[in-house]
Formats: structure tokens, sequence, C-alpha cells
């Protein structure tokens, strides 16, 4: 049993908070980005890339966050719309902030890296008077993501939004999502990750960012069990360790252990496997799937993702996931 709860009488499957920005991914691949001439802008940022993964595979979702008042917010707000995200809780700011740009840069299929512009940016600016309680408690699920903890005022309406989902028993995931780009040192990251962690039913990260959490407390071990005992002795109820190319393990706080290999993939990129494996996870449990099954079903959509240019415009729907489940065996593997 993997221990999460979701009330069916809530309107809303998954609600997520945090960044919305811009991804300009490299047209030419296999070059550095000094030799970059073109880019395809997406939707980008974590948290949104992982509730459109969730809109693509049928979940009713909604997004609090903020962009900027420019050609950008509204070229974000529009692809929301379109892919049915409820929008009504994403502000427009007000200040002349800007939205975040991810422009990624794709050396080869294993060297891929991302150069983040996030100075002034709008999502960062999300108050906490522009977290609303009736819309969370309309909620079955609440995402959250561990950059918008980055710097106030964002922070704070991220702690404000999990007080409302633990009064409303909204259940929490927390994708860790760590930027190092976005953060002013390693302590105050440990700190804040660790206390929003606290707070979460359901926690999926990197071992390299379960890492940074645990360096505050001089742990260097890397440890899963003890990793994951530190966080069922708070609220988790699951614990998902992923292990890029070797798969991923999950536990759950009544003993379970569960291990997922990947499923062979042509890659383009790298980055967006992590959020389109959390789209696919959540959407898996959310309709009362086993752990394992919902491991395989983010594999798939991982290995999906990877494939394609985009992250948020690669996001598979339905039909595509499961096209791909029939024709491909997952690689078993000694995730560790
Ligand atoms: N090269 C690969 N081939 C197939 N599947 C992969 C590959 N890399 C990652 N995956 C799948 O995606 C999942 C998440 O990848 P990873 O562990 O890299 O997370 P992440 O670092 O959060 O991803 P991102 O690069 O998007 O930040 C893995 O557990 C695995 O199932
Ligand atoms: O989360 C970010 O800001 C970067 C994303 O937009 C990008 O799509 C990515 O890195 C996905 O993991």
């Amino acid at each position: 049993m993997n221990g999460l709860q979701f009330d069916p009488a809530r309107p809303l499957d998954l609600i997520a908070v945090g960044r919305l920005c811009i991804d300009l991914n490299a047209n030419e691949t296999g070059r550095p980005m000094e030799e970059t001439l073109t880019f395809t802008k997406y939707v980008g940022g974590s948290p949104a890339n992982i509730v459109i993964g969730a809109a693509r595979l049928g979940m009713r979702t909604g997004f609090i966050g903020k962009i900027s008042d420019d050609q950008m917010g509204r070229f974000i707000r529009t692809y929301l719309q379109r892919n049915g995200i409820d929008d009504s809780q994403v502000s427009v700011d007000q200040t002349g902030a800007v939205t975040g740009l991810a422009f990624t840069e794709i050396k080869s299929p294993q060297e891929c890296s991302i150069l983040m512009y996030r100075d002034h940016v709008a999502d960062l600016l999300l108050s906490t008077e522009e977290i609303s309680e009736e819309y969370i408690r309309k909620s079955k699920a609440l995402l959250i993501s561990g950059t918008a903890l980055a710097q106030s005022p964002s922070r704070e309406a991220v702690f404000v939004a999990l007080e409302f989902a633990r009064k409303h028993n909204v259940t929490v995931f927390f994708d860790l999502d760590y930027r190092p780009y976005t953060w002013k040192s390693a302590a105050e990251t440990a700190v804040y990750y660790n206390l929003a962690a606290e707070k979460c039913d359901c926690i999926i990260g990197t071992r390299e960012e379960f890492n940074m959490m645990e360096s505050l407390y001089n742990v260097t071990d890397a440890d899963d069990e003890a990793t994951v005992n530190r966080w069922f002795s708070h609220q988790a109820k699951l614990v998902v360790i992923k292990h890029g190319g070797s798969g991923s393990i999950s536990y759950t706080a009544d003993g379970q252990k569960h291990r997922s290999g990947i499923f062979p993939a042509k890659v383009l990129k790298t980055f967006g496997a992590g959020d389109s494996y959390a789209s696919a996870f959540i959407h898996s449990l959310m309709r009362g799937e086993s752990v394992g099954e919902a491991m395989r079903r983010g594999s798939a959509s991982a290995s999906i993702v990877i494939s394609r240019h985009s992250c948020s415009d690669a996001m598979p729907t339905s039909d595509e996931l499961e096209a791909f489940l029939l024709s491909n065996e997952e690689i078993t593997s000694g995730a560790e």
C-alpha cells in the first residue's frame, strides 16, 4: 500500500504551485550554445511541465503562480488554457518583473545543460495573499517544487499553501527539482528543503538532491534506507529516489521497496526526464494503480520525453503512453 489518500469528491485532481517560465531549446544540436543560432520557444518550469503532463493524461489540473505582464506571460497563459489547465490562480506581476528563461544546450544526448536567466523573475514574486485556501481545498492533491522555495515571497507562499493543504487533507507531492543557480547558499537550500519536506506525503527526488538536503546535517554516506526513514518519521508515506539511466527505487512507509528499470529511448536530450516521470507517476497513483505500475508509467513517459525536443510540448497523451507501453519492454535493472 502506498498510504496516499485522495478525496474523490474534489473537483480538481492536481494543483501545482511555482515556476512558470520559458524554455528556449537549441535547434542546432551537437554543438555548444556559443555556436547555436536558433531556439524553439516552449512553456517551461518544472511544476508547469508536470501539470501539463498530467493534463495531457486526462487529469483535472490547476496552477497557482505569477507571470510577467508581457508577451511571454501571455504566451504561458494561453498555453495553459489550450491544455485545459485552470489558470484562475495565475496572477500577473505589476512590478515590471520578467519571465524566467531556460536556454538549453544539447551538445550530445549525454551532454545537455541549461543556462537559466532568473533575475527579477515574476514566478518568485508570488505572495502569500495570492494563495487561496478555497482553491486548494478543491483539489485532491497539491504539487510543490523546490525552486519556489529559493526566494521570498514565493518561499512563504509555498508554506502557506502547505498549511492549507494539511488543513484540508490535500495530499502533497514534493518534486525536489533542485536548481543551484536560484539559491544563495547550500545551507539555505537544505534548511528550506527540509522544512518543506517534513510537511509532504510523497517526496520525489534524485539521490543527489537528497544528498543536498542531508549535507546540512553532515550526512555523507548517501544511504537510501536512512534517507527514506528520515521522511517517514515526518509526514511522508512514499519516497521515490530517481537514478537516471539506472531507473528508480521507491519506498513506502509500510516497508515495501519497488525497483523500476528504464525503457529503451532514442535519447535526444536528458532534461525533462524527471518532470515527465513525475507527471505519469502521479497520474497512475491517483487513479489507484500500484506504486510499481506508477513507476513503470513514469519511466515510459520519461523515455518518450527525452527522445523529443521539448519538455512541456513533448508530454505524451494517454493514447501515446498506452501505445508506447504496448510496444516497448521495460529494461529491468538493479537501480542502485
Ligand atoms: N537515459 C535514459 N533512458 C531511459 N530512461 C531514462 C534515462 N534517464 C532517465 N530516465 C528515466 O527518467 C527518470 C528520471 O530521470 P532522472 O533520474 O535523470 O531525474 P531528474 O534528474 O529529475 O531528471 P531531469 O534531467 O529532467 O532533471 C529515471 O528514473 C528513468 O526512469
Ligand atoms: O524547470 C526549469 O526551469 C527548467 C525547465 O523549464 C526545463 O524544461 C527542464 O529543465 C525540465 O526538467
